[in-house]
């Protein structure tokens, strides 16, 4: 079994504070992506789960098996960093090897699975090449076939794809992905700034704000039922607009969220602001207005758009389609 469950967790440096009593259950086989702003602990936990970092408090275990003092190489985990780490002198074939040659695994066990590896990654071409000469997607694929070969039980990325050009982080998503299919009992954990990333590969999301687990859920949960204005503000891109004061006052509430794309603009519409600018995507066009506020409201409109600046517009939130927060940030149901 390679569940994972982190009971009562605390990691400080010093007299820095990072993680803050983290308890949270990892089932076998599940996708988890860890997200949360810049500095909020998401890369000291997965550390503290890798075994490159010790927990200063509390437990965890892995299979049922409780790992705070076992070293890193026996904990059964594979890690993938963003920078990859390839032996340069080495072809992808040895790169994928190395691990198991440690191991002084029989040769024809080496040669079977980093074959099997490299035909899951598409690799089979390359085996013979050096990592210079490949380009940054494949260098990570070969990564990534690096901690195949030793058959983890846990495997861990931290932030794989941030090294990448936009093209190539879709198509390594997509090898991530058919990745988890053809693993479908090794439980995964993800950290990624990416929000696209963290809504289209994970079973379920954790979202850390400040070393706390703020909310866990799966992707649509988080993005339809957030349980703070902090989750319904870090989900999602666009950000959710967030009205308060007397824009929010006639939902009884403090503050009322509402996605770009439950915007509905019309001569009806309850609120109304001047056009700053507008942005032509090709399918999709956001048009940024304001409102008196710090921040712009940003309205979704399929295909493309024609409101100049200055233009004023009326708009509401599509019947249903906002959440209502309370001066906590609590959501109201
Ligand atoms: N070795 C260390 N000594 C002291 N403080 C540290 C150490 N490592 C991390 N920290 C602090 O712990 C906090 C969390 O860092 P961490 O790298 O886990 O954040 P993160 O969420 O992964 O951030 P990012 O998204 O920017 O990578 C930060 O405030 C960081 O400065």
């Amino acid at each position: 079994m390679s569940d994972l469950k982190i009971t009562n967790l605390y990691k400080s440096y010093q007299n820095t504070h990072v993680l803050h009593d983290i308890n949270l259950t990892i089932n076998s086989g599940e996708f988890v992506v860890f997200v949360g702003p810049s500095g909020c602990g998401k890369s000291t936990l997965l550390r503290c789960i890798s075994g490159l970092e010790t927990i200063s408090s509390g437990t965890l275990a892995i299979g049922g098996e409780v790992m705070n003092d076992v070293t890193a190489s026996k904990r059964g985990i594979a890690m993938v960093f963003q920078s990859y780490a390839l032996y340069p002198h080495m072809t992808v074939f040895d790169n994928m090897a190395y691990a198991l040659k440690l191991q002084h695994r029989p040769k024809e066990e080496i040669r079977a699975k980093v074959e099997a590896a490299a035909a899951k990654l598409q690799l089979t071409p390359y085996l013979d090449r050096h990592p210079r000469t490949l380009s940054g997607g494949q260098r990570q694929r070969v990564a990534i076939g690096r901690a195949i070969v030793r058959d983890p039980k846990v495997f861990l990325f931290d932030e794989p794809l941030s090294n990448l050009d936009a093209a190539l982080r879709v198509a390594t998503r997509l090898e991530i992905a058919r990745l988890k299919e053809s693993l479908p009992n090794t439980t995964m954990i993800y950290v990624t700034h990416d929000q696209v990333e963290a809504m289209t590969l994970a079973d379920r999301i954790v979202v850390l704000n400040a070393g706390r687990v703020e909310q866990v859920g799966t992707p649509m949960e988080l993005y339809e039922t957030p349980q703070s204005l902090f989750v319904a503000g870090f989900i999602g891109s666009p950000k959710m607009n967030f009205l308060t004061g007397a824009d929010a006052a006639s939902f009884d509430a403090h503050t009322v969220g509402v996605r770009a794309e439950h915007m509905e603009i019309g001569n009806d519409g309850i609120w109304s602001g001047k056009v700053i600018y507008t942005e032509n995507l090709g399918s999709d066009s956001y048009v940024y207005v304001d409102m008196g506020g710090n921040e712009p409201v940003v309205l979704r409109q399929a295909g493309k758009t024609n409101h100049p600046p200055g233009e004023v517009l009326r708009f509401s939130p599509r019947p249903g389609s906002f959440h209502r927060f309370d001066a906590s940030g609590k959501p109201m149901r």
